[in-house]
């Protein structure tokens, strides 16, 4: 059981004070995956940094598994920081040591035997996917298979308590949700309480059970996800709300596209000033005499010309995709082709 009692967390600075976490409680059963949602600014990272003591509170008691964080004596702080291990959004991983050695790192400083580190690793190795990958350098990998390395390194004194500091923030859609599958399974066979920090409610809408809503220090929305998602009652919570349950309409729309025109693509137009979307849009149907559907588009007109995105479909055809490329190049709009976005 974690428990924050009337939290706070202040930074003195030249320009005064700042109250990154004003007054924050919250409990959380074990093997529960609780996230934080809240802009840049809101508080999250100084929170979830309470949790294992890497930041320590100005007011009020950070409890984790009936210890007193932040009155833990450095000796005991080590010992607990293998309980309440975290991943981090850039991975932090050694890059000079191989995806094993960075595994091993952990028991290393715990001074587990080698023949112990070795079986370990391995173990941990398979149950993150890594077979194979085991003697490569960090600067081989992927971001999910460097992610992998993240969590796995993280397991290593088999943890109570999982903290995820934007942990997939880094990566693009589908890595995304192989790594929060990967936190779900790890989750549920070892009982792990995860705490996730997030500005994007996808991920708390696919993992979490419980969510907090965090606005200028304080929790603004707390409860069960799938209470928050059917009644937000904040506009900050209706705000993330509302983002996510566009972006997953989007996906839909896209995948119906590419089921039913698996031959089509999906182009991302981007508009950065001096372009009009409309006529560029226009003169290209007009010239090739093809039908592109817009799915979707956001752009802004500004003193300076417009700026946003289109996303459109171009349907099979006798026409040259290249060529039509090229003349959007030449007209100033950027183009990303066959986007999952
Ligand atoms: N070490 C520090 N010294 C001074 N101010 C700090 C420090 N750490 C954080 N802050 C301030 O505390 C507030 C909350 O920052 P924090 O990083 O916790 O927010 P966040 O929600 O994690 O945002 P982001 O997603 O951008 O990291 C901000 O105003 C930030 O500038």
């Amino acid at each position: 059981m974690i428990e924050l009692n009337k939290v706070v967390k202040t930074f003195k600075t030249k320009k005064g004070d700042i109250t990154a976490v004003d007054h924050v409680d919250l409990k959380i059963d074990k093997g529960s995956i609780y996230g934080v949602i809240g802009f840049s600014g809101a508080g999250k990272s100084t929170l979830i940094r309470m949790f294992n003591g890497l930041e320590t509170p100005t007011e009020g008691e950070v409890i984790v598994d009936s210890a007193n964080i932040g009155k833990l004596s450095k000796q005991d702080l080590r010992l607990k920081r293998q309980k309440v291990s975290m991943i981090f959004q850039h991975f932090n991983l050694l890059w000079s040591r191989t995806v094993k050695d960075n595994i091993a790192f952990p028991l290393e400083i715990a001074g587990v035997s080698k023949s112990e580190i070795n079986e370990k690793t391995k173990a941990l190795i398979k149950r993150v996917g890594l077979e194979g990958r085991e003697n490569a350098y960090p600067s081989q990998l992927s971001g999910g298979q460097k992610q992998r390395v993240g969590i796995a390194r993280a397991l290593a004194n088999d943890p109570h308590v999982l903290l995820c500091d934007e942990a997939t923030s880094a990566l693009d859609p589908q890595t995304t949700d192989e790594i929060l599958d990967l936190l779900v399974d790890i989750n549920k066979e070892l009982n792990l309480t995860i705490i996730l920090i997030t500005h994007e409610m996808h991920v708390i809408r696919k993992i979490c059970d419980h969510v907090a809503v965090m606005e200028n220090g304080k929790f603004v929305e707390e409860g069960e996800v799938i209470n928050v998602f059917n009644d937000p009652q904040t506009y900050v919570t209706q705000r993330f709300v509302k983002d996510d349950l566009k972006a997953d309409d989007l996906q839909r729309t896209l995948e119906d596209f590419r089921k039913e025109q698996p031959n089509g693509e999906i182009w991302k137009l981007n508009f950065v000033g001096g372009t009009s979307s409309e006529p560029v849009l226009a003169k290209i149907i007009k010239t090739y005499n093809i039908d592109i559907n817009v799915i979707e588009g956001d752009v802004k007109l500004t003193q300076n010309g417009t700026f946003g995105h289109m996303i459109v479909h171009l349907p099979q055809g006798d026409y040259s995709k290249d060529q039509i490329k090229k003349e959007l190049n030449d007209l100033g709009v950027k183009v990303e082709v066959n986007v999952s976005e």
